[in-house]
């Protein structure tokens, strides 16, 4: 069998471009974007995309430039997904939430050859472009304006988004790429321990990621997916790629809260939708809550989800899935895979399971946790800690610029180290206790931040909590723990009453010293709790009293 080898017939390039084309001729009529008053079919939408990426070519846009995008969950950057590779380029989509500086620093990293702006972002970008240095020719930018007319751009705009589309050729043979590895995104990390790092992917890489994320949520075809999770944090975990794969409706939201999900749900008899657990308890806490007409199903990932919030969010109708990512795996590559016997368990136990971040999805390769001196596999008994490494098709390429931090990350002994620290259980399950930054070390014992805030979470009283490490000059370090309340308590609990609560539930080492109440906890751009912010708050009150545990 030596002489069968790969030829030409076999080895065209993994891409998830071709998904559009596709859709276009299965499910041509079909709605594939609805916004407020705004309906396109898949035909459209794919017509639409050649005609922006036929415009992007006439403006110079080339094979491997860089063609930034900032806006909201927009039908423009939903089509953005498959516009900006279409001609060629490498898609960066930047994060609204972040200040002028970080996206004028982005811009300059990236080398951004155009810059698609939403309406909403045009002063935070005209900031952050009058930012970039004297020397530096800033980029053209084209104005995503609010609705579908062509019309003239302030000076400061090369044109609108809507006049790409309208003057582009909708016969445009898009640039498929030359090899599997060809880059397709640069997305830049949330910023969470460090400065934002860019990850770049390639085709093959989002290919694997897109199908295999819609074979492990199980999702069938024609969903109804409603856009919550923001499309800039890693690309929406793949989906608009995937949407396109199965037909799917992209109801699309520029701006949500509790009551506009439960009644865009209502409205659009919504049956997929992605968010952080910080959105799972922002439904489950609303006081617009209502029980759901028909179950929806809600992945979620980026931070631990506490046991608690699943429960509550489960009680109300939500059929909860729970994957584990990174923006290097360009999306969810573990996930809590669900067996039956488990639903005969209590609510409260099914939580907890759910809780674990669970084992590496099908097309994945391989996850590990292992020991970070001797590189060992930790023994699988739920209780030794160790480092989560992975390696797989859709690990990123690595980071631009940055020789040194992909192969510190990306060793040479085949796995991506993730920077988080997990146990593996007897049963094979991952479950991640803390990001390696945020362990308590407190008396020589490393203690997890993730276990004692999801007992904080079960506390009635408590809205959202964080522990943090606060120096202590006998134990080195205790917990301390920031909790915001919930609205409308009749009685607030004091800071012992919170300890007291902690110590019935937790072993004595492991119940926070000290617990500092706020209005709202600190979030990154992402919905991350920020919890450096918190540690110098904790480092700037000081050694902990000297205290028996
Ligand atoms: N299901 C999950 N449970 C626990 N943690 C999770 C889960 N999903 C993701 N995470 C956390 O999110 C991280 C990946 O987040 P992301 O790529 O958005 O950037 P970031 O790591 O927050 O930012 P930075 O790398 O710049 O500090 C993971 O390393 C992990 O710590």
């Amino acid at each position: 069998m030596e002489d069968l080898k790969p030829s030409l017939a076999n080895t065209s390039p993994l891409t998830p471009l071709g998904f559009l084309e596709r859709a276009a001729t299965v499910y041509g009529d079909c709605p594939s974007v609805i916004y407020n008053t705004t309906t396109y079919t898949w035909s459209q939408t794919h017509r639409r995309c050649l005609q922006v990426a036929s415009s992007l070519a006439s403006l110079g846009v080339r094979r491997g430039h860089v063609v930034s995008v900032i806006a909201h969950n927009i039908p423009a950057m939903y089509e953005l997904q498959f516009a900006v590779p279409m001609s060629g380029a490498i898609l960066n989509n930047i994060n609204t939430r972040l200040d002028a500086h970080t996206v004028s620093v982005i811009l300059l990293h990236a080398e951004s050859k155009l810059v698609i702006v939403d309406c909403l972002s045009r002063a935070l970008v005209l900031e952050a472009v009058s930012l970039l240095p004297p020397h530096i020719r800033p980029p053209p930018l084209v104005l995503i304006t609010d609705d579908d007319e062509p019309s003239s751009p302030a000076v400061e705009f090369s044109c609108t988004y809507q006049s790409l589309v309208m003057n582009g050729d909708p016969e445009f043979k898009w640039v498929r790429p030359k090899s599997d590895w060809d880059p397709i995104v640069l997305n830049y990390t949330s910023g969470t321990t460090s400065s934002p790092k860019g990850v770049v992917h390639c085709h093959r890489g989002i290919f694997i990621i897109t199908v295999d994320s819609l074979i492990d949520w199980g999702v069938p075809k024609q969903p109804i997916y409603l856009w919550t999770l923001p499309i800039f944090h890693a690309n929406g975990w793949s989906y608009p790629w995937g949407m396109a794969a199965v037909g799917g409706v992209n109801i699309c939201l520029r701006k949500f809260d509790a009551s506009t999900i439960y009644s865009e749900i209502k409205r659009h008899g919504v049956t997929h939708m992605c968010g952080a657990p910080v959105v799972l308890n922002m439904l489950s806490s609303s006081s617009d809550t209502e029980p759901l007409k028909n179950p929806v199903e809600i992945l979620t990932a980026g931070a631990p989800p506490p046991a608690a919030v699943l429960f509550r969010t489960e009680s109300l109708g939500f059929l909860v899935s729970h994957g584990y990512g990174l923006t290097e795996t360009a999306g969810l590559v573990v996930s809590c895979a669900w067996k039956p016997q488990w639903n005969l368990l209590p609510a409260t136990e099914k939580a907890r399971l759910k809780a674990r971040q669970g084992v590496g999805i099908v097309g994945f390769t391989e996850v590990n946790v292992v020991d970070e001196e001797s590189g060992v596999s930790v023994k699988r008994d739920g209780s030794t800690l160790g480092e989560v490494v992975l390696r797989g098709g859709c690990v990123m390429l690595g980071y631009l610029k940055d020789p040194e931090g992909t192969s510190k990350c990306m060793k040479e002994n085949g796995w991506f180290y993730t920077g988080d620290v997990g146990v593996m259980h007897p049963d094979g399950y991952l479950e991640i206790k803390d990001r390696s930054k945020d362990v308590i070390i407190s008396g020589g014992e490393n203690l997890s931040s993730v276990e004692v805030e999801s007992v904080l979470y079960t506390n009635p009283a408590v809205n959202e909590a964080a522990v943090v490490a606060r120096p202590d000059e006998y134990w080195g370090e205790t917990p301390c723990a920031f909790v915001s309340l919930k609205t409308g308590l009749t009685q607030k609990p004091t800071e012992k009453e919170i300890i007291d609560y902690c110590r019935s539930r937790l072993p004595h080492y492991m119940v926070p010293k000290t617990v500092v109440f706020k209005e709202e906890l600190p979030k990154t751009s992402t919905g991350k709790i920020q919890k450096f912010i918190l540690r110098e708050i904790a480092k700037a009150m000081g050694g902990s009293r000297l205290s028996k545990m």
